[in-house]
């Protein structure tokens, strides 16, 4: 039934109408597509956007007429119109195959998480905007090709479950051919784009990223529970490739908001299990919920990376990224997505697992946001110093005062630890 009207819409869509001319549709790449779609019904319909066209190769009598140039009305602004009107309705159609394939709402997050890096790696520099639009295109590309690549591996078990069955491949409205084109231009233009424009570091993590999800993290997810935690390393590398992107190095500041999204993703993730059990046993998907009847361990797992992300504002405020009233912030927000996580350990019901859920979606917009209103810059830093000098030397004798820790590449930390006798490396920051 639901191939019988996914194939109406997508057919009205197109305007693929039956009182057309006949057409060949080996001839033309894209009616492949159409001729797949209406092979779950009935043999392939006659196509009008092809006969408006002209592309068809086969000589049906319209072409016949073409040919014999005896029908000058061919040509008349009508049939202009309308094949403008039929290529503008394929063009929909594969525009919004493209944002399917690319699941453009979740890369959208995900190019929030790697802009945010992106200005939180800016340090002390003005943020360069043309840099942030390259980091974000690219970022954008790079996910949209990793999460086309995850649906043309998992076509079957898409095609099982509810919440995924009407995805472009499995309902036939693109070719696996065709997802795989658009999968590696847009993956290839990405990292060409991150590379040339803003480093290789960035290009080379966004990069990794796309094999860890596309060939590690998306054949696990039949494999092995422990899938989860792949994925939220896959989800904790955009922030990071955006820091990269930025300042050309990686340094311990550069982990706060990947190490955040990793916690996140736990609940989050938990969460959507439990509410979506029997569509990912249908898939095929060896989820932990599947593993765990009663619920009770995943919601201790959940809860127990809510408890992780407690220090987070602690640190980032420590190590010079944030002021203090990030701590507070970042604390509220934690308490709160974990007050949802024990309500779900409490009462596993689907209702509580909702709850989480959606404190789960609210949580990162807001605390990628508090992270950008409280960030604090070297210069502010600086300020601030000098600020607190002024204000309050009589306090300091009361008090030692905090060190204020700039942000620094691992490699400056171990080479320090180890052999304290050698020259600390200098790095170029912008
Ligand atoms: C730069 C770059 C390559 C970024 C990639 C970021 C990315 C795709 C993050 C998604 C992380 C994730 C585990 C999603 C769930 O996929 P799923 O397969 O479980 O979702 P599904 O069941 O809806 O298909």
């Amino acid at each position: 039934m639901w191939r019988r009207s996914v194939v109406s819409r997508i057919s009205s869509r197109i305007s693929v109408s039956s009182s057309s001319l006949p057409t060949n549709p080996r001839l033309i790449p894209w009616s492949r597509e159409l001729c797949i779609v209406n092979s779950f019904t009935e043999p392939p319909l006659p196509s009008e956007s092809t006969a408006k066209l002209g592309i068809t190769g086969v000589r049906s009598d319209a072409n016949r007429v073409f040919a014999s140039g005896t029908v000058a009305a061919a040509a008349t602004t009508g049939e202009v119109s309308s094949r403008v009107a039929a290529v503008a309705g394929l063009g929909h159609h594969y525009a919004r195959c493209y944002w399917e394939l690319s699941k453009a709402r979740l890369s959208m997050l995900v190019v929030a998480t790697s802009g945010t890096g992106y200005i939180l790696g800016t340090g002390n520099a003005a943020i360069s905007f043309p840099g942030l639009c390259y980091t974000c295109a690219g970022t954008m590309m790079i996910a949209a090709s990793a999460n086309s690549l995850n649906q043309i591996f998992e076509i079957s078990n898409d095609a099982k479950m509810k919440r995924t069955m009407l995805r472009p491949l499995p309902s036939g409205r693109i070719s696996v051919p065709h997802a795989v084109a658009w999968a590696t231009i847009a993956g290839a233009s990405g990292a060409c784009l991150l590379a040339s424009k803003t480093n290789m570091l960035a290009a080379g993590l966004a990069s990794a990223n796309l094999v860890l999800y596309a060939f590690v993290y998306t054949p696990l997810k039949q494999l092995h529970p422990i899938n989860t935690w792949v994925g939220a390393v896959v989800g904790a590398i955009p922030p990071l490739l955006g820091w990269a992107a930025a300042s050309g190095q990686i340094s311990y500041n550069s982990m706060i908001l990947p190490a955040a999204l990793y916690f996140w993703q736990i609940p989050h993730f938990m969460a959507l299990a439990h509410l979506c059990r029997n569509d990912y046993a249908a898939g095929g998907y060896k989820m932990l919920s599947l593993f765990d009847p009663s619920g009770k361990r995943i919601a201790a797992v959940a809860l127990r990376n809510c408890f992780y992300m407690v220090p987070l504002g602690f640190i980032a405020y420590d190590w010079g990224l944030t002021s203090s009233w990030f701590c507070l912030e970042s604390t509220l927000l934690t308490i709160a997505i974990a007050a949802t996580a024990f309500s779900f350990y409490r009462d596993r019901t689907m209702h509580k697992a909702r709850k989480m859920f959606h404190a789960s979606l609210l949580f990162l917009p807001v605390f990628m946001s508090g992270l950008l209103l409280h960030r604090v810059s070297n210069d502010n830093q600086q300020q601030q110093l000098v600020a607190e000098e002024e204000a309050g030397l009589s306090k300091e004798v009361k008090a030692p005062r905090r060190k204020k820790r700039v942000a620094q590449p691992p490699v400056a930390y171990a080479s320090a630890a180890p052999f304290p006798f050698l020259p600390a490396p200098s790095f170029y920051s912008p």
